[in-house]
């Protein structure tokens, strides 16, 4: 299971505000990919265009031969059940309960009997951990468990693909531990193409295969996660180290001089960012967060050891 995209070229404006162009990258099926990018990069609207919500004005995305650019509403409708979506609030229903919730698409998209669509959603449910809570309204739970709970329902119509809105926001650092575990553990299950948009740098340097950065307009780089966690390019290295130093400003893009001076103190050592030294930022080639014990690994993840192998090696970085 679980498909590429290729998105190639793509260009996105509002009236005479461009959102991003020129972006090509290719989600290989079945891996994880993060896209990040300071506020109002335009990851939203990528993740919206993916999905035929919004056209963009340029470019081409091809999902299993057809380009979603172009496809009519009904054509756009078949291509969207290979999706799953997980909304940052979960997007459920608040009057009713999480067991109708996640059965919502199977009775919406499919004739399958309640006995059926039971099993799916108990299945479901007891992949994200909420046996028991099935009787819940989304008001009397936390927002860990609403995401939980916006996960099962993206899950029951098993989608070729999953898209993350932001999966850990507003979750302490304990619950967005175990919600990474929850999605490195579900893409081995269902091997479904995941993208994920996030802001949590820890989350971005262990869980994905890829990561994609956005800023300025551009998709600044697009690769495997070991090679953008050794990369020296400095939009790339300010993000993941999540420094103030750099190319990234407050509201604004910096100039160039003042950007050079810090990157020079940086180098100097005279300088070492908010969080610390090097350990404290976790720079270097930091080791990927592992499926659970028990759970079966697709045959990628010895392709990828190798990779990351390969790439310490280049680089001269030690793994953990
Ligand atoms: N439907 C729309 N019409 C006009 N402008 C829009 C529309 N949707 C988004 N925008 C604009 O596109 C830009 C990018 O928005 P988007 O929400 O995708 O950013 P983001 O990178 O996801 O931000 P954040 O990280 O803060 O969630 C913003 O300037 C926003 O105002």
């Amino acid at each position: 299971m679980g498909v590429e995209i290729r998105v190639e070229g793509l260009t996105k404006s509002f009236g005479r505000q461009v959102i991003w162009q020129d972006v090509s990258l290719t989600l290989p099926a079945g891996e994880i990919s993060v896209m990040l990018g300071p506020s109002g990069t335009g990851k939203s609207v990528f993740l919206k265009t993916l999905v035929g919500l919004l056209r963009p004005d340029r470019g081409s995305i091809t999902i299993e031969g057809r380009d979603v650019t172009r496809l009519r509403e009904r054509e756009l409708y078949e291509v969207r059940k290979l999706f799953g979506v997980l909304f940052q609030d979960g997007a459920l229903f608040g009057s009713m309960s999480l067991y109708d919730n996640i059965a919502f698409p199977l009775r919406e998209h499919t004739r399958r009997p309640e006995s059926e669509i039971r099993r799916i959603v108990l299945e479901k449910m007891d992949m994200v951990g909420l046996i028991g809570a099935e009787e819940k309204l989304p008001g009397e739970i936390s927002g860990g468990m609403r995401k939980r709970a916006g996960l099962a329902r993206a899950l029951v119509l098993e989608p070729e693909i999953i898209l993350f809105d932001e999966p850990d926001s507003g979750l302490d650092p304990v619950r967005v531990a175990y919600l990474n575990q929850l999605i490195v553990d579900l893409n081995a299950q269902t091997g479904a193409t995941f993208l994920i948009v996030t802001h949590d740098i820890a989350s971005a340097r262990q869980v994905p295969d890829n990561i994609g950065l956005l800023f300025r307009r551009e998709l600044v780089m697009f690769g495997p996660r070991d090679t953008l966690l050794a990369s020296g390019e400095p939009v790339v290295k300010q993000f993941l180290h999540g420094r103030m130093q750099g190319p990234i400003g407050m509201a604004e893009e910096k100039d160039a001089a003042q950007v050079e001076q810090e990157l020079a103190e940086l180098d100097a050592g005279e300088h070492r960012g908010p969080r610390g030294g090097k350990g404290a930022s976790g720079e270097g080639v930091s080791p990927r967060l592992l499926p659970s014990p028990g759970i079966v690994r697709p045959p990628r993840w010895e392709a990828i050891a190798e990779r990351e192998a390969e790439v310490w090696s280049r680089e001269g970085v030690k793994g953990a």
